[in-house]
């Protein structure tokens, strides 16, 4: 049987709101989510970044989003949190609003500003709640209190007018029930205020079926999907048809898309996509990339054949036989369905690689990806429509993408070791993956290859002889050696030659091991590669620890045969595998000292002022340093890192682009660690200039969280899918592999 139902299976899910919890810095908007959620009183810190809950309520779910600080300080954060169709659940200090005139000023204000905002971009329902009313006494007979619910009603009567009382916003007060309260629980830990606020919603959106001329108030209800015409037994049906007569299974990958550039297939229809998708699929795979690749190549040769046919059309006078526009979405979507799929076909067919002539029997074993319904299980049609998904890449609505993790154990989870550093190493095994390191270093940065070498040598150096100082037994540095492994690894890097090679970039060093395995892989061999080049004297020399020694019995080798057929299946496989795991490979204190290394010079190297932050290191930096002078200054940390948040989500082009959510990811990452961070030196922010108290204090920072320079560090926590998409660069998107909680 194939896996198809597994995901299939759960269309229907409950229903999920989005909410927005805003209210005054202080107003008690954390303690009445938790509150609610756990029915306890929660310590009162001011919340930094923000917290992410959900609440079961009734047949539905609240997703409520507790966004530290006031209005003032966050609203440009807002939209950034929030969808068209999001509700807000505004809190207001019922008993500070009484006794200080500042505080109710600030609040009536900040209800006004939200209520607005929320109408101008299409948000949904908008809850005013009375908390803290444990505080009030004899709230019933005191003037001020009707004078205070006169006024908020005047202020959301002037955002939405008089008539739309509880179908586009209500207050919430709960006489009878006691009030509302996070310190007694009157009103939340019975799930009254939660229901209440439920209603509301669900009658904004009853009001907004009937109103078609006014924007959809929620987030599109769950519908179920549109059925596909066929059931599985059916499709499969079609599939043998089709693959009996299979017009293009004797073509080789390039043949076929050669016709298809040039406009020459007969025709475009689902399955010819999903040829197309196969084959780029695996030869993508072949090369190390992953799906973005398959998308770009993808996009590109659809955009060719259309090209192709319209003007064929016009030469030969005709109608353009392919009708279909370039729909981003849609493409990445499918490649992701034929992508999983396929990881899944290798791990069951463990002999051999998918070729292309494996295509027919691949869909016969996936017959859900015939169908051309398959979207609709996961987005309406409204979202996949749009503009935006037309041209970016956006994430489903109606329920998250099947992982492939997903499909094999339901649960999401990743295996525990993931990113377990390896174990022993030999001295050849660590300059080794310090030579790789580098070379993968030079490649990306398209930094000199000199300097990037002199520099990582010397900061060899300083680690070993630090790490001996501490007494770890290790063989002293040696320039001869060092170098000796660089050259060696270079020349192997070259010799994977010309067009559709491996990619060294996303490599990781145990797979790159199995390209070279005479070379890289046994250790005792490795150990003796040397001898060739020196005499055992020259090799152990002194003076061959101190400076580069030449060889002396023949040159380092330019060139050295390329890897055979079989190593680079074996690498490939290798390479799916610490794929499919997540990051398994792990990274030695030699490659963990590179990284930290180059982070450190280039922020010392830059200069930064206003400069948007374009590198991982540049955006550490800027957070750093942000939550440094919130220190230093006695200022609110949460208001330091929302001003990073909003500051240049958009860095400037071609530099690279920060999304929000990788922005608050790392913030949060960074923040927890600084919490528990004693500075080294205060440093004087009063005179001159304090970048160098921070610069010490960033790098001793550094190397007490050593796994804070590995970029990577979201592939434990987001599937590459939610993290390379539209949303996540526009607002943000929580974790879809591990809890938020987990890295906050
Ligand atoms: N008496 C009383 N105190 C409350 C109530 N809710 C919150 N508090 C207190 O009010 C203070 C602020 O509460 P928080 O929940 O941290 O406020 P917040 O709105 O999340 O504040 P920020 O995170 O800074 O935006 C804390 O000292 C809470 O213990 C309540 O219902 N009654
Ligand atoms: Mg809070």
């Amino acid at each position: 049987m194939s896996k198809l139902p597994s995901f299939l299976r759960t269309l229907y899910s409950k229903p999920l709101h989005r909410c927005l919890l805003l209210g005054v810095s202080g107003s008690g908007k954390t303690a009445l989510l938790y509150r609610m959620l756990l029915n306890e009183l929660v310590g009162s810190i001011p919340t930094i970044g923000f917290n992410c809950e959900e609440i079961p309520t009734g047949r539905a779910t609240l997703q409520f989003w507790d966004i530290g600080g006031g209005c003032g300080t966050i609203h440009p954060l807002i939209r950034h949190y929030m969808q068209p169709g999001s509700h807000i659940l505004f809190l207001v200090d019922t008993a500070a609003c009484l006794s200080d005139r500042e505080v109710l000023s600030w609040t009536l204000d900040g209800l006004a500003t939200e209520a607005q905002a929320s109408r101008d971009s299409e948000g949904g329902f908008f809850g005013v709640a009375f908390g803290k009313q444990d505080r009030l006494e004899n709230a019933a007979v005191d003037p001020r209190v009707a004078e205070l619910e006169k006024s908020v009603r005047s202020a959301m009567e002037t955002v939405y007018g008089d008539g739309k009382k509880g179908t586009r916003w209500a207050i919430y007060w709960n006489e009878e029930g006691g009030g509302i309260s996070a310190a007694t629980g009157a009103g939340l830990s019975d799930g009254w205020l939660a229901r209440e606020f439920l209603k509301g919603i669900k009658a904004g959106l009853e009001e907004g079926k009937k109103n078609d001329s006014r924007p959809p108030m929620t987030s599109p209800p769950l519908s179920p999907p549109q059925k596909d015409p066929l059931d599985e037994g059916q499709l499969r049906a079609l599939i043998e048809k089709q693959n009996e007569d299979d017009a293009y299974i004797n073509l080789t990958v390039d043949e076929f898309f050669e016709k298809m550039e040039s406009g020459m297939l007969e025709k475009w229809d689902h399955r010819a996509h999903l040829r197309a998708g196969y084959y780029v699929l695996i030869e993508i795979l072949w090369v190390g990339h992953g799906l973005w690749e398959a998308a770009e190549d993808f996009l590109g040769k659809l955009e060719s054949m259309l090209a192709s046919d319209s003007k064929l059309a016009e030469i030969e006078g005709r109608e353009k036989k392919f009708r279909n526009t370039v729909h981003r979405t849609m493409t990445t979507f499918y490649l992701h369905m034929i992508h999983i799929s396929l990881l899944d076909f290798t791990a069951q067919n463990p002999s051999n690689l998918p070729k292309s002539t494996d295509f027919p029997k691949f869909l016969l074993s996936n017959p859900h990806l015939m169908s051309s319904q398959l979207w609709s299980a996961y987005y309406t049609k409204d979202t996949l429509f749009s503009p935006t998904a037309k041209s970016a890449w956006v994430l489903p609505d109606l329920k998250p993408l099947p992982t492939y993790i997903n499909s094999v154990n339901g649960d999401g989870e990743l295996k525990k070791n993931s990113s377990a550093t390896p174990g022993h190493l030999t001295e050849t095994e660590r300059l080794q993956r310090f030579a790789f390191t580098i070379l993968k270093h030079v490649k990306s940065t398209n930094q000199r290859r000199g300097k990037v070498i002199k520099d990582s040598l010397s900061a060899l150096q300083k680690h070993i002889m630090h790490q001996r100082s501490k007494g770890i037994n290790l063989e002293p540095y040696s320039e001869t050696k060092a170098y000796f492994w660089i050259q060696i690894l270079h020349a192997s890097i070259d010799s994977l030659g010309g067009a559709k090679v491996i990619d060294i970039i996303t490599l990781s060093f145990p797979s790159f091991v199995l390209l070279f395995p005479e070379l890289l892989h046994r250790r005792d061999k490795g150990k003796e590669v040397w001898r060739p080049y020196y005499t055992e004297k020259s090799w152990e020399s002194i003076e061959a620890r101190m400076a580069l020694v030449l060889p002396t019995l023949k040159p380092l080798p330019n060139v050295i045969v390329p890897p055979t057929a079989k190593e680079r299946e074996a690498a490939v496989r290798k390479e799916l595998e610490v794929r499919i795991v997540g990051r398994g490979s792990g990274l030695s204190d030699v490659e963990m000292m590179l990284h930290e290394f180059w982070v450190v010079s280039e922020v010392r190297e830059a200069d930064d002022v206003g400069r948007p932050p374009h590198t991982h290191g540049g955006l550490l930096w800027r957070i750093f340093s942000a939550l440094w002078y919130a220190k230093q200054e006695k200022r609110g940390m949460g208001d330091a890192l929302n001003e990073v948040l909003v500051a240049d989500v958009r860095g400037k082009e071609p530099e690279r682009r920060f999304g929000f959510t990788e922005k608050a990811f790392w913030a949060r990452v960074v923040l927890k660690r600084f919490l528990e961070f004693e500075l080294v030196k205060p440093g004087d922010v009063g005179g001159g200039d304090p970048r160098g108290a921070i610069l010490m204090n960033f790098q001793s920072f550094l190397a007490k969280n050593k796994e804070l320079v590995l970029k990577d560090m979201w592939q434990g926590y987001y599937s590459a899918e939610t993290w390379h998409s539209e949303d996540a660069a526009v607002r943000f998107v929580p974790p879809d592999l591990k809890e938020t909680e987990n890295f906050m």
